[in-house]
């Protein structure tokens, strides 16, 4: 980096934060700040004199926004250093080596959210002030009232400043942004625009509406002598603030990498978004002989994980014909990796989201791959065009067979019955894992056979032979006979997978579970009266069974005869217990996988719902409820933990 280089990115990394802290809306990824920043720390070590004054490295979080009071914090917030391998755990730990002896470790989540300073007097919670620029920030006392996580009256008396941060879990934050798509508004980028911007409304109301959590890390000004920080938490904890899903002291190395993998490797299922894990020297005496650098604690440090949002490029938009003919538009994109995978594509779900988004082939895009779902592009930078971009183009005709394609708004569909596109993905679909799961009978395999004009439609897979297959480029007879033998193994499937592998639309493996165990074999018999009775059967999901028999019924009669689908078996009447007939629902984690404790509710004769509404009879709890336990408590729903619900039945 060179002096006028390193002016550039110092310039360019406060515009990032600007949009960042004061806008709520990135215009960088966070790993490309990271890198950035890192580059910036690096030129201003071999480069004490020349650091400039503005440069991020030395100072905290943005400036508070305008339209609000600014208050001060009676004791400084800070930020975190970060660290992103094990060589920097093990070059951090000798630093901490140096200056203080015999301490142990705090772990703890680092929650992914907007820092928020609560000042507690005499009991009762008398301002909350979000971090700012650490020494000032912005008073938000009336939106954080709003916050049910944060008690607004506590059990002590003295003066004490509690930190924390405010997120968003991810459930409410799929809600939020399903109700601004639906209302055509902006969505959020990620949880902590969100929520940072949801704590930041000039009207409280519409921050009560945004179901925000609180999660406490630490202690500002306070008069308490508690030795130890995780002592120090546990006390907070029992004032009536939230836990963190996983915390431990640590002795050293081997415990914090253990904790930090264990952290790494089930982030996924955390009802928050964490981007690491934040270590902690737990003696406050030695925290406070180690002190503080221009920025961060000395006597703590963030460990990152691997990025799940980089940014990259958009190359082109092909198209996709599903199993219903739907026409999904597919962004390439420049590969990237995205913890250890090489991300070169990203669905575009439907032209509407292309034009919400504004998504342009040649933009530069923020793409997040997280667990195992499909990389999704969350956010174009418009701010990056330089005027190269085009527009994506609706299609008029089917990119497989070329008839020509019917625009419903949001879906574009192929009417051909017959595209090579519909029959092969209804035939992979028809024999994948949750329909009537034929092993080995991936999408090349169906392309193949159809390719050959063996299979027409998925009734032929039983006819085929083996003779046939020989005859395919590829075929051995190993591979061949394993074929016949998985197709063969499927006839006489549950009734429900059949159902499932018609590909009705509207109705997935839930309902078609419903169907079977309601009309058996018999549901193309099913009345629209008789359907609709059928709880969480709407008109559309009765319309489309009933449209589909009317079209297809002997095609079904057909494969019907030929799979010989098994009849569900008469569930045996469940003897009396308090939850049968009742409707519940589970939230939180369990000691046990949450769908084994439905299954066994279910043997006792209760309904397991998803949502909580007025008519749910209890709502059944483990650790780190959220938003369900707190609709549950305002609807005045009974609750029950997981302990209750086991004593009940003994
Ligand atoms: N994408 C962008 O354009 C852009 C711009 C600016 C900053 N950033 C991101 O922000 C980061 C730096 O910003 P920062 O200083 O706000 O945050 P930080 O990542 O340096 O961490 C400090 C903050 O972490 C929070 N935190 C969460 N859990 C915690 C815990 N258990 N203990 C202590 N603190 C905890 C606190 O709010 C604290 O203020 C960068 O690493 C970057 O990823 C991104
Ligand atoms: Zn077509």
């Amino acid at each position: 980096m060179t002096a006028e280089t390193y002016r550039e990115s110092v310039a360019l990394l406060n515009r990032y934060a600007y949009h960042y802290y004061v806008l709520d809306n990135p215009i960088a990824s966070d790993e490309e700040y990271d890198r950035l920043y890192h580059d910036v720390l690096a030129y201003e070590e071999a480069h004490a004199e020349a650091v400039l004054p503005d440069s991020p490295t030395q100072r905290v979080g943005g400036v508070p926004l305008e339209g609000f009071e600014k208050a001060a914090h009676r004791s400084r917030m800070w930020s975190l250093e970060d660290i992103f391998d094990a060589e920097g755990l093990q070059k951090w730990l000798e630093r901490v080596a140096k200056l203080v002896d015999n301490v142990t470790f705090y772990c703890e989540p680092k929650f992914d959210g907007a820092s928020l300073n609560l000042i507690y007097e005499g009991g009762r919670l008398v301002q909350a002030i979000t971090r700012g620029d650490g020494t000032i920030g912005e008073e938000v006392t009336q939106n954080v009232k709003t916050i049910r996580s944060v008690p607004l009256a506590i059990d002590y008396d003295g003066r004490i400043e509690i930190r924390g941060e405010v997120v968003i879990f991810k459930e409410e934050f799929d809600a939020i942004n399903r109700e601004r798509e639906a209302q055509g508004e902006a969505l959020f980028a990620n949880p902590r625009n969100a929520a940072a911007g949801s704590l930041r409304q000039l009207d409280p109301k519409i921050t009560a509406a945004r179901n925000l959590v609180f999660l406490p890390y630490g202690i500002g000004e306070n008069t308490l002598d508690i030795p130890l920080l995780s002592k120090r938490m546990e006390w907070i904890y029992a004032l009536g603030f939230r836990k963190p899903p996983l915390h431990r002291v640590c002795e050293g190395y081997d415990d914090i990498e253990a904790i930090y993998e264990e952290m790494k490797v089930t982030r996924d299922d955390f009802a928050m978004m964490l981007d690491g894990m934040v270590i902690k020297v737990d003696q406050v005496e030695a925290q406070e002989d180690m002190g503080y650098t221009v920025k961060n604690p000395r006597w703590s440090v963030a460990y990152k994980f691997p990025a799940i949002e980089k940014m990259t490029r958009v190359r082109d938009v092909i198209l996709q014909v599903g199993r219903t003919g739907v026409v999904t538009p597919v962004a390439i994109v420049e590969p990237v990796d995205i913890e250890g995978v090489v991300v070169e594509r990203a669905t575009l779900h439907n032209f509407d989201e292309i034009g919400r988004k504004d998504i342009h082939i040649g933009d530069h895009v923020i793409i997040l791959r997280s667990g195992d779902v499909i990389p999704k592009i969350i956010k174009v930078i418009p701010e990056r065009r330089d005027g190269s971009e085009r527009a994506v183009e609706r299609p008029t005709r089917c990119p497989v067979c070329g008839s020509e394609l019917l625009d419903e708004g949001a879906l574009i569909k192929c009417q051909n019955l017959s595209c090579e596109a519909r029959v092969v993905n209804a035939i992979i679909y028809f024999a994948s894992k949750q329909c009537l799961n034929i092993d080995g009978l991936g999408d090349k395999i169906v392309e193949a056979l159809y390719r050959a004009g063996l299979v027409k439609g998925v009734i032929d897979l039983y006819a085929l032979s083996l003779e046939a297959l020989l005859e395919l480029e590829g075929f051995k007879e190993k591979k061949s006979r394993n074929l016949l033998d998985a197709i063969e193994k499927s006839r006489g499937t549950a009734c429900w997978r059949f159902v499932n592998g018609l590909g009705i639309e509207h109705i997935g493996e839930v309902a078609s579970k419903q169907l079977c165990d309601t009309f058996g074999l018999d549901f193309p018999d099913a009345t629209e009266e008789a359907l609709l009775a059928i709880d969480g059967f709407g008109g559309e999901m009765a319309a489309s069974v009933l449209e589909f028999v009317r079209v297809n019924r002997e095609q079904i009669e057909a494969l019907r005869g030929v799979v010989q689908p098994a009849a569900p078996e008469q569930k045996a009447e469940a003897a009396e217990n308090p939850f049968k007939g009742k409707t519940v629902v589970l939230t939180g984690t369990m000691s046990r996988p949450r769908p084994e404790i439905k299954t066994d509710l279910e043997a006792l004769g209760a309904k397991v719902a998803g949502s909580v509404s007025k008519k749910t009879d209890y709502v059944i709890y483990g650790e780190d409820a959220g938003s369900k336990y707190d609709k549950a408590v305002s609807l005045g729903v009974a609750t029950l933990t997981e302990d209750a619900m086991k004593q009940m039945l003994q």
